[in-house]
């Protein structure tokens, strides 16, 4: 994929997404616009509601947005066939929900090897020694259900990472974890981003809020004033979007 100078490695421009459930219709995006470059993080915050599960959704290319667009690497993600997102997805995107990137009913290591193959490409790290990188390469054979909480989150890390993606993105990754094992999660997105990954995070965390390079707070679909302010200056780092 070829990386335009100048250009977020994450963009979307006006999202719009509508529901309509019978005659109920809802708006749960109106107009967001943002980017996320290299080496950044970004964490969005709203009440909830607010539409940050969807407007991830959107960028991950799990959803479909109304109006607007996604572009990855100057690529656009959005209104494509589903399977041309999924590929996309597959090979740029990383995804970190709370539960839903771990299939029961197959190992840790083959649910890493799940996205490798649908990548269609060779892949730089083997399922096991991404494994090991997050701490878990005695537990490769184990099933999802037999991990703890902060296992899992690992494992669903090692996932995310499965394709060593150029955006992070990630719906409330340490939403149930104890204040130790938050840090370590933290501290892998933290080094991804060093490595040169975009990685949002939708979040209520204070402690993420407090390591993100930016923050972005939505509220009633959109982004608010507060979206364009600098919630503290990335001061280790000047964001890479030079390409
Ligand atoms: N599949 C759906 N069909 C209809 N309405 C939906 C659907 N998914 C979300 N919504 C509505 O869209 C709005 C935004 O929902 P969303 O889940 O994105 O909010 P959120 O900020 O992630 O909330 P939370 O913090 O509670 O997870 C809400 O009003 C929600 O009820």
């Amino acid at each position: 994929m070829n990386t335009m100078a100048s250009e977020p490695v994450l963009a979307a421009r006006e999202l719009y997404r509508f529901y309509r459930a019978g005659e109920e219709e809802t708006l749960a995006l109106r107009g967001v616009s943002l980017r996320v470059g290299r080496g950044e993080t970004v964490a969005v915050v709203g009440p909830s509601g607010s539409g940050k599960s969807t407007l991830l959704a959107c960028l991950a290319g799990l959803d479909e947005p109304s109006g607007g667009e996604v572009r990855v690497d100057g690529v656009r993600i959005s209104h494509r066939p589903e399977t041309e997102r999924a590929r996309l997805r597959a090979r740029h995107i990383g995804v970190l929900l709370q539960t839903r990137n771990l299939l029961p009913h197959l190992s840790v290591r083959d649910n890493v090897r799940l996205p490798q193959r649908a990548a269609g490409r060779k892949h730089v790290t083997s399922a096991r020694e991404l494994l090991t990188q997050v701490g878990l390469g005695d537990r490769a054979h184990a099933l999802p259900r037999q991990l703890s909480g902060g296992e899992l989150a690992r494992a669903g890390l090692a996932v995310a990472l499965a394709n060593a993606p150029a955006v992070l993105l990630a719906d409330e990754p340490t939403g149930e974890l104890d204040g130790e094992t938050e840090r370590v999660v933290l501290a892998m997105l933290r080094e991804r981003a060093a490595q040169g990954c975009a990685v949002l995070i939708v979040t209520h965390s204070a402690e993420v809020v407090r390591s993100a390079d930016r923050v972005i707070a939505l509220e009633d679909g959109r982004a608010t004033d507060a979206s364009a302010r600098t919630a503290r200056p990335a001061s280790h780092e000047v964001p890479d979007v030079t390409g």
